[in-house]
């Protein structure tokens, strides 16, 4: 399955993300340079990382989103591509208008840099139907801009539609409902904090980010 990474200046966790496509698909994204007008041909997934792209000056994601590629991002998402966002990729797609709502500051104001229990909620492809729908999972999250925020009637929305991807099992950063993952309306565009390349083997103390890469690459091959 052919797979890209968006880089941005400022993007840490583009290497993680790489790694982690390339052990579970077996094969080396393309690292695709914010300034870029268009994506290569034949992806089967796109990666928005994490990290602290410009700086995460305005507010973070909000000057990423507005990068060239993020036009070309979009458009593939329109066409039903897999789009991931994982951390300051979560912040780009709520900032880029792809996802509803916004990461503000943590309400401790702490950055909060540690394992956290989630619940999935749904076991909708293509990002989760490896897991059992209620499946209690551990991933690490880091972010400081993780609290989520919207009305009360966009999350009604989102309720009602199943689009609450991941909750946090307990509060962790003032996030509305404990939402820590969303997907669009059609459910190829997922956002989410914590940080699922970061379990995928062993040795990071944990495997319960690996089925999700493997749910995408399932689906790809099969198509
Ligand atoms: N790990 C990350 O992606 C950090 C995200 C973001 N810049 C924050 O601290 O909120």
């Amino acid at each position: 399955m052919k797979t890209a990474v968006i880089v941005f200046p400022g993007s840490n966790c583009d290497r993680d993300i790489a790694v982690a496509l390339e052990r579970v698909t077996g094969t080396t994204p393309d690292m695709v340079w914010h300034a870029e007008p268009t994506l290569p041909e034949g992806l089967g997934l796109v990666a928005v990382p994490g990290g602290f792209s410009y700086g995460d000056y305005l507010r973070s994601g909000a000057m990423a989103a507005r990068a060239p590629v993020m036009r070309a991002v979009a458009d593939a998402a329109e066409g039903g591509l897999p789009v991931l966002g994982i951390c300051n990729g979560f912040q780009v797609l709520t900032e880029a208008g792809m996802l509803p709502g916004a990461l503000m500051r943590n309400a401790g104001i702490d950055f909060v840099c540690r394992e956290v229990a989630l619940t999935v909620e749904g076991a909708r492809p293509p990002f989760f139907d490896r897991y059992q729908p209620g499946e209690r999972i551990v991933l690490p999250v880091a972010h400081h801009d993780g609290n989520y925020t919207a009305d009360d009637e966009t999350l009604d929305r989102l309720e009602g539609e199943g689009r609450i991807a991941l909750r946090y099992a307990e509060p962790v950063n003032g996030s509305a409902r404990n939402i820590a993952g969303l997907l669009n309306e059609r459910g190829n565009v997922l956002g989410m904090m914590p940080h699922p390349e970061r379990r995928i083997e062993a040795a990071h103390g944990g495997v319960d980010g690996r089925r999700l890469f493997e749910a995408v690459f399932d689906l790809v091959s099969a198509a």
